[in-house]
């Protein structure tokens, strides 16, 4: 359970929000100013039930034969997920993965800024990947991290240096870290880590297909 607020919220609803918020973003572009929990609850790829649940934490919305406002609801999930003010991202390892990521286009819509690179290379350190930073020495770090008021930061560093990049990070005051290098980082327990393993996702798409195949050989 997390707490948001004066509410607590369980961590998978939690992990469900951006995708209510994605689709309510999509409807208002599209016009819509009203939106019933069917709609929604397809427009975000989750059921029904599980949408009307999840919103419930977070009070109640909605009216009864008319559905939920588009804009009320997208101000509530936007505010339960601190979104009300630009975070800003230092993206560590400017490699394939790292110049990809710096070079997304969709962090502000999404409440989120790049405000610094970080490398150790120096074929990458000085060179500006994304058209407009300049990547920074790691040993600047702690340095960058505060003349830009670092709030979160994208891990893409190989397996090996994650670790000790990561406590660095922890140790500078950032406590919530994206991180994309295969490993399982140990930090304190006030530090919140998402970790993207596209290798393990994949995987359990293997264990879904050899399943499905095992069954139609049956
Ligand atoms: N490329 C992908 O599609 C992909 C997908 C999922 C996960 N990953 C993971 O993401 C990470 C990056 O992948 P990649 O393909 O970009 O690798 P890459 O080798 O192209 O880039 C890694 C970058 O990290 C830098 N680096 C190394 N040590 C560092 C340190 N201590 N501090 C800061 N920077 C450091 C390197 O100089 C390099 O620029 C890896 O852990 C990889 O397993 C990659």
């Amino acid at each position: 359970m997390i707490e948001i607020g004066e509410v607590t919220v369980p961590a998978a609803t939690v992990a469900r929000l951006p995708y209510y918020l994605r689709a309510l973003r999509d409807l208002a572009s599209r016009g819509v100013t009203t939106t019933s929990s069917t709609e929604l609850a397809e427009a975000s790829g989750v059921g029904s039930a599980q949408l009307r649940k999840d919103l419930s934490y977070l009070g109640s919305f909605g009216t009864r034969g008319v559905g939920y406002d588009v804009e009320s609801l997208s101000s509530v999930i936007t505010t339960a997920l601190g979104l009300g003010s630009t975070h800003r991202l230092a993206i560590i390892g400017i490699g394939n993965l790292g110049q990809a990521l710096a070079n997304y286009s969709g962090y502000s819509s999404r409440g989120f800024e790049v405000a610094a690179l970080l490398d150790v290379a120096p074929s990458v350190v000085g060179t500006r990947p994304a058209g407009g930073l300049v990547v920074e020495h790691l040993d600047a770090l702690e340095e960058v991290l505060e003349r830009e008021a670092v709030t979160m930061v994208v891990l893409a560093t190989p397996g090996p240096p994650a670790q000790a990049v990561a406590e660095r990070v922890v140790a500078a005051g950032v406590k919530e870290i994206l991180c994309f290098a295969p490993v399982a980082l140990q930090l304190p327990d006030d530090v919140v880590v998402r970790s993207v393993d596209v290798g393990g996702e994949l995987q359990i798409l293997a264990f879904h297909a050899a399943a499905r195949a095992a069954t139609a050989a049956r």
